[in-house]
């Protein structure tokens, strides 16, 4: 009877509705018709077990150890539901859908239990952190749970961050596959601004939503267990912990087994004892040699949270908030969607680091800096090697990127934990190129003017440094990835300001449809995909095929562009296969490659940095890495030679013989007659624009590279200097006192 009034109800709300949300209300109604009539029979484990009628007999059968919201079928059975349509609150037709809770009589109670015993399992703790309290709460989590007497293997604590370079290892599939018994432990702060814990979210989502993948990757785990920090003083009601909150629906969501309450301590007021109540909660679950339940009564408690009415265990949903109930419950989470947040929000963690560092936050996602060379120049003193390579003056240059967030996690990328991240959509709120042109052009030049005090400027720089002439778009993150960079070059261009555009090679499409810009470089760190996995880290699954596309692209669609490969060396990461470069250079034909040494930024300890200074190779490396890869590629027929070198930089140019014009290498870069052709409008290529490279910079001369117009800094010498003139003052002043 039940059955007939559900499928009427179902056909009834297919025919009326042209909606999507209604059919998808029918489908919903279809599948708990369907399920109320699937045998008593439960899976768990991929073991069938046969029901019996609860007893009773556990206290644990009260607690909530279940997995959320949509459970698999083969494990769960879903209960009865009774739905009525009635009319409601007064308003006239159709439409008030009654459905009652799910009864959760004793009788209908699935009691399952586990095959394994917890203690059998092997433990993950994920965490990730931006101020520090998560991976301190994660640490004492690993440290209660190593000492567990009977716990069988070590637990193992993970950084989402350093550890994880790909989620899909562990949040698609899970180690070990459906043999394993994992259970995943995740430590996780919220924050009102945008934070790895952002990406993770979406992570999860994606999963969720990709057809091409099992719905349910998470079943496999023996279970999970969510610890939320937040501060419940600045965030309150929902936004409190409201990230775990996510963490620990998606999770369920994705088939994992909750198998205790998801933890919110505020650190504020309640802080480290409160994390270790949780804790020691969790630990004693683990210890209990009871059995755990799976109670399928269990509703999602995103229902809980929906703030329909409930009145006699009867719930009363108006069809006008049905598409918001399935939106709660089903796809989109609440306040996800609509919560599109700033990239580098001011009150961030990631902004106070950014600019500690000396960077200025244009608007909410770029970023400008004056780099060290810059300072130098203004002081007379060298500039950096795009001098030597290309004829840029330092103190005319400006450093800057539309994008601080990219999809990479380089392991010479000093920006871990903090830096913003996305696979390939942009998600966030986006600010206008003008903005961003005017923001960084500003940024800039109060940098300069800082300078204005500082010993050694020489003024007839300091005076040309405020009309920036070069742009270099690199610095961190991703320019590419701005989806108004076309304009923005643009902008750049009208101010007759010359664009060297860093890319990391995982964008293909952003990179196909980028027009001219001055020099157009990707960034190739590794000649193999296992090297460039270790290397940069990416976070999209097929950056391997996204490399090489973009190879192709250099070479196809963007063969008019000066094109320049920049390989930065790592000892012990990068530095070997000589010949897997060689295969990428002749895919893509780039003009010149530019090839450096990795400069070290700090250790593993302080930034999630794996890198020490054995990893940073000598110029004399560097050197014969060049030479190698030359004669590598003489060698397969194609021309291309060692043309410039800038040592200070431990950074070597080779360049396409066809820059070789009347024995004389022409690297530098002709920019007014850039700018001319760009206006002409008519089609030009590399070999268009250039200039003689001036002989200090060439490759083997006397200078290598250092400008002889400029002042050479010893650092060395200057303190010796130093030193011996504060020795001196103090010998005067001791002679004058002995003389008294
Ligand atoms: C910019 C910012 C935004 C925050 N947003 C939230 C929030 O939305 N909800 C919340 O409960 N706590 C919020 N917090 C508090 C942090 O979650 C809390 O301090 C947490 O302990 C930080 O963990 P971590 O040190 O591991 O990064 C925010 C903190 C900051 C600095
Ligand atoms: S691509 Fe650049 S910004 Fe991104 S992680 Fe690598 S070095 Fe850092």
């Amino acid at each position: 009877m039940l059955d007939l009034a559900l499928y009427s109800l179902a056909g009834a709300i297919y025919l009326i509705s042209g909606g999507r949300w209604t059919i998808a209300l029918a489908g919903t109604v279809l599948y708990y018709l369907h399920q109320s009539n699937t045998s008593k029979k439960v899976v768990t484990n991929d073991k069938p077990i046969k029901v019996e009628k609860s007893k009773k007999e556990s206290p644990i059968y009260a607690v909530d150890f279940t997995s959320s919201s949509v459970t698999p079928a083969v494990t769960t059975r879903i209960p009865r539901n009774k739905v009525t349509v009635s009319r409601g609150k007064g308003r006239r037709s159709p439409k008030v859908i009654k459905a009652t809770r799910p009864i959760s009589e004793q009788d209908d109670a699935t009691l399952t239990r586990s095959a394994v015993s917890l203690l059998h399992s092997q433990i993950y703790i994920f965490y990730t952190t931006l101020t520090g309290s998560s991976q301190r709460v994660a640490r004492k989590l690993h440290e209660k749970l190593t000492n567990l007497e009977d716990l069988k293997n070590k637990p193992k604590l993970l950084s989402l961050d350093d550890d994880v370079d790909d989620l899909e290892e562990y949040f698609m599939k899970t180690p070990g596959g459906a043999e394993s018994k994992n259970i995943y432990l995740m430590v996780l702060p919220s924050y009102e601004t945008d934070s790895p814990i952002d990406y993770f979210l979406e992570h999860l989502k994606e999963t969720y939503n990709d057809f091409r993948v099992d719905k349910y990757p998470l079943r496999s785990l023996l279970g999970f267990a969510v610890l939320g920090l937040g501060d419940s003083e600045s965030w309150k009601g929902e936004q409190f912990c409201y990230q775990a909150r996510l963490a620990d629906r998606w999770l369920g969501k994705l088939g994992a087994r909750r198998l205790y309450p998801v933890g919110q301590v505020c650190m504020k007021y309640e802080g480290e004892p409160k994390a270790q109540d949780w804790i020691n909660g969790f630990s004693a679950l683990l210890c209990d040699d009871e059995p755990f339940y799976i109670d399928t009564n269990e509703l999602d408690d995103s229902d809980a949270e929906d703030g329909s009415e409930d009145v006699d265990g009867e719930t009363l949903v108006d069809v006008e908030d049905m598409g918001d109930i399935i939106r709660k419950s089903g796809a989109k989470t609440a306040g996800e969607e609509q919560n599109v947040k700033q990239m580098v929000a001011k009150d961030s963690p990631t902004f106070k680091s950014l600019t500690k560092q000396g960077y200025t936050i244009v608007g909410s996602h770029s970023g400008v800096k004056i780099c060290r060379w810059t300072k130098s120049a203004l002081r007379g003193r060298g500039s950096c090697y795009k001098f030597a390579f290309y004829g840029i003056k330092s103190h005319l240059c400006m450093e800057t990127t539309p994008s601080l967030a990219c999809s990479n996690k380089c392991v010479f990328c000093w920006r871990h934990g903090t830096n913003p991240v996305a696979k390939s959509n942009w998600r966030w709120e986006l600010d206008p190129p003008e903005k961003v042109f005017e923001g960084a052009l500003q940024g800039h030049y109060q940098k300069i003017k800082q300078m204005r005090g500082v010993p050694g400027i020489q003024m007839d720089r300091f005076e040309e440094a405020f009309k920036v002439r070069h742009c270099a778009l690199s610095l961190v993150g991703e320019p590419i990835f701005y989806p108004h960079i076309n304009e923005f070059v643009e902008l750049l261009h009208e101010q007759h300001i010359s664009s060297f555009l860093v890319c990391n090679a995982q964008h293909p499409d952003q990179l196909a449809n980028l027009r001219k810009v001055t020099q157009l470089y990707v960034s190739i760190d590794a000649p193999t995909k296992g090297d460039l996995k270790k290397v940069d880290r990416p976070l999209n699954g097929d950056f391997w095929e996204r490399l090489m596309s973009c190879l192709n692209i250099l070479k196809t669609k963007q063969s008019h562009q000066r094109t320049v490969f920049r390989l930065t060396l790592v000892k012990g990461f990068n530095m070997n296969d000589v010949s897997g470069y060689a295969d990428m250079v002749i895919a893509a034909q780039p003009s010149q490659i530019e090839v450096k040494g990795a400069t070290f930024c700090g250790s593993s300890n302080a930034n999630g940095n794996p890198l020490t200074m054995q990893n940073i190779p000598f110029y004399e490396e560097c050197k014969q890495f060049v030479q190698n890869l030359t004669n590598e590629l003489k060698a397969r027929g194609y021309k291309y030679d060692i043309a410039a070198e800038h040592a200070h930089s431990c950074c070597i140019l080779i360049a396409h013989e066809k820059f070789m014009i009347n024995g004389k290498w022409h690297t530098h870069i002709d920019y007014e007659k850039f700018f001319q052709l760009l206006e002409s409008g008519t089609e030009f290529t590399d070999i268009d624009y250039v200039k003689e490279t001036p002989s200090w910079a060439c490759w083997g001369s006397e200078e290598a590279g250092f400008n002889p117009l400029d002042t050479k800094f010893d650092r060395k010498a200057e303190k010796l200097k130093k030193k011996a003139e504060r020795e001196e003052k103090a010998n005067r002043v001791l002679e004058l006192q002995t003389a008294q």
